[in-house]
């Protein structure tokens, strides 16, 4: 896979490069490049953004920047996604989609954003999605970015290794992940559960799918709802 990522502050990419990203760079499983919109700029003072049409706070990033440096960044093959507060959620159900994409490019807006008729224009060539990665207001797309892509990547056979599958994920079964623990036994008066202890498995898988379900129930019981059908058996509609 390949990943591009255009953006006014390259460096602010530069995690792409340390840890578990940065191996997998090195190790070949994936090639990135950053690019600086700037570069594509014609004037002295670099402009990347004008006023908004229609009047209204802050600025608007120029289509005639943007344009050219996605006709330059873009191949056939690309899927473009572009971070907005006003885009579709992202899930661990497009991490696994984008995983198998060939070529991803993201386009880190700042301002208020782009200029639509960029993203209209793209999707006239190629697959393009606008995605929010919650319901809170960043300064720009780049950390977005970061977001996404370490849900991608991480999905790609070989990153995580063997110690880590991310078929185990926590989302993977639709439920959140229960509590962990690791030694020592008692830490600050807080004993391990001992289940935990017992050496039976079957218990143990057992009390772990109740912690998921018991934490989903409470935390977030709209993802119950979502569970494909026959998902929950008699057991755990006791819980
Ligand atoms: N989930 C999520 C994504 C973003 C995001 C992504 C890209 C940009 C580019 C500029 N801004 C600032 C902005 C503030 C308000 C209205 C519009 C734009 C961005 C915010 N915020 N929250």
């Amino acid at each position: 896979m390949r990943l591009d990522v255009v953006t006014i502050f390259p460096e602010y990419l530069d995690p792409l490069r340390a840890a578990l990203l940065g191996r997998a760079i090195d190790r070949g499983l994936i090639e990135v490049g950053v690019h600086d919109l700037r570069n594509w700029t014609h004037d002295v003072h670099r402009a990347v953004d004008d006023a908004p049409y229609g009047g209204g706070p802050g600025m608007v990033m120029k289509p005639q920047i943007w344009g050219p440096a996605l006709d330059d960044v873009c191949g056939e093959n690309t899927r473009l996604v572009v971070p907005t507060p006003a885009g579709r959620p992202f899930t661990q159900a497009m991490a696994h989609q984008y995983a198998a994409e060939e070529h991803l490019v993201f386009a880190c807006g700042r301002y208020e954003g782009i200029d639509q008729r960029v993203i209209d224009d793209a999707a006239k060539r190629m697959p393009v999605d606008e995605v929010s990665i919650g319901d809170y207001v960043l300064v720009g797309g780049e950390a977005a970015v970061l977001v996404m892509v370490e849900a991608v990547v991480r999905l790609l056979p070989g990153v995580l290794g063997n110690a880590r599958s991310a078929e185990e994920d926590s989302f993977s079964d639709g439920l959140l992940e229960g509590p962990s623990y690791t030694r020592p036994e008692v830490w600050r008066d807080l004993a391990v559960p001992d289940v935990l202890r017992s050496g039976n498995h079957a218990l143990i898988d057992r009390w772990r799918r109740d912690q998921a379900l018991e934490r989903t129930v409470r935390r977030r019981p709209e993802l119950i709802g979502l569970l494909p059908e026959g998902s929950l058996d008699k057991h755990d509609l006791k819980v």
